[in-house]
């Protein structure tokens, strides 16, 4: 037996696998009754990767003269994978509490963006920090990320809208993925609103004349490596001739396309993903029903963000229709100035309660149906033979706890893993 073992996790109450046919994403009855293990083991190898996953007895004979680096005991606890954030916005400067105030007085989101707040104003401030500054803003947001149990974390630009602010926004998100151990899908989100002075045609002409050669050459040196294009397609921000022109360009240069759509008015977004084939569409609470059976047809996955919906007052997202379509439906916390939460047991939490997701559904939506969004369900997302050992230990005998203690994650949470390493414990202070 190979001792090139990086640790083993034995006698869990249960783990859950969520696949366990390779499958790259679950969908309507996929979810409801995904694939879990009682009283198993795990192994995860030298090389980050799961190596074996079965009944603890089995698990016990096939590797008993193995050694490993690091054993965890995991009696009466439970092993879920590692959560994954298919939506965030975690690089800014500026602090919007004020507007937190506004909002629950009665302004409405755009009511804010078009007097020049929201977006605009965490614009402003974050043009104007360093790249030190703001990756000191970013570096806590993501190990508090971690400590929630996330293991892979979509990360936009989106607050620099001019070229070079954008740069140092992708550059900030790059250094976080060279320091920090959490997993980072990265995405230039440049259309994210239209900057003062210009209107949403010049900016777009920007965007496909100046920004993406740029962004392709810096990723061709080397210099970035971004994953995903991303628009705020809106009534008043980038309307659909825009947003398409912008993805598809995106897409020329090799990005995925995964962007914000039918969120505040309808605008036949979900619609253009499908013709796009875009891996994901975010947001949709005003989506049509076209729109829904476009999306179950491209596989082209739906992000629901439930703290959006939450903290705006809005109507939640159709995520019984979509589920029942056989749309992919995955989940997101939307981390941003506007919706502060990076929690996504409290994401899992919200989605069943507020938008009528079973907790299986939502636990197979923040694995690997997020993962499929960002690309990565082929590494991601479910604990299998070959795929990374990305995992969170739990200190209860049913995973069900994450969801169910709204806000318990603190305690629930024992340890966090990552490529089979212990990068968070709950019980020490870790040296980030
Ligand atoms: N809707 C557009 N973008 C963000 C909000 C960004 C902000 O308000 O700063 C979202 O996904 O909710
Ligand atoms: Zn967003």
């Amino acid at each position: 037996m190979s001792n090139d073992l990086r640790l083993l996790v034995k006698n869990a109450k249960q783990i859950v696998l969520v696949c366990n046919n390779g499958e790259r994403y679950l969908t309507k009855d996929g979810m409801k009754k995904f694939a879990l293990m009682e009283n198993a083991s795990l192994v995860v190898g030298k090389d980050g990767l799961v190596k074996a996953v079965g009944p603890a007895g089995l698990i016990d004979s096939q590797y008993k003269e193995a050694s490993f680096e690091n054993v965890i005991d995991a009696s009466g606890m439970c092993v879920i994978p590692g959560l994954i954030d298919a939506h965030t916005h975690p690089v800014w400067a500026g602090d919007r509490v004020h507007e937190f105030a506004m909002k629950l007085a009665g302004a409405t989101y755009m009511e804010l963006h078009q007097a020049g707040g929201g977006i605009h104003y965490t614009v402003e401030h974050t043009s104007r920090a360093s790249p030190e500054q703001l990756l000191a803003g970013l570096r806590p947001r993501l190990l508090r990320m971690l400590r929630a149990g996330t293991t892979l974390a979509e990360c936009k630009s989106g607050y620099g809208l001019e070229l070079d602010a954008e740069v140092k926004m992708l550059s900030v998100i790059e250094q976080a993925r060279r320091e920090l151990p959490i997993g980072i899908s990265s995405t230039y989100c440049g259309a994210h609103a239209v900057p003062r002075g210009k209107t949403a045609s010049q900016a777009t002409d920007e965007i496909l004349k100046v920004h993406l050669p740029k962004l392709k050459d810096k990723m061709s040196k080397g210099e970035l490596s971004i994953d995903n294009i991303d628009v705020f397609c809106e009534r008043g921000v980038f309307d659909l001739n825009c947003t398409r022109a912008i993805l598809k360009a995106g897409q020329d240069i090799g990005l995925q396309i995964n962007f914000h759509g039918d969120e505040l008015y309808p605008t036949n977004s979900a619609e253009l993903g499908a013709e796009l084939s875009a891996l994901a569409v975010s947001h949709l609470e005003e989506v049509s029903d076209e729109g829904i059976a476009a999306m179950a047809k491209s596989k082209t996955s739906a992000v629901l963000l439930p703290t959006t919906a939450y903290i705006l007052r809005l109507k939640q997202p159709r995520a019984r229709d979509m589920l029942d379509a056989g749309v992919i439906v995955a989940l997101g916390s939307d981390f941003n100035p506007n919706a502060y939460c990076c929690s996504m047991p409290i994401v899992m939490h919200l989605g069943c309660v507020n938008m009528k997701m079973s907790m299986n559904e939502a636990l197979a939506a923040a694995t690997i149906n997020a993962a499929y969004a960002l690309g990565k369900s082929h590494l991601h997302g479910s604990l299998e033979v070959d795929k990374q050992g990305d995992l969170i230990i739990l200190n209860s005998a049913r995973w069900e706890h994450l969801i169910y203690q709204f806000g318990g994650h603190q305690e629930l949470i024992r340890y966090v893993i990552i490529k089979g390493m212990v990068v968070y414990d709950n019980d020490k202070t870790m040296d980030y």
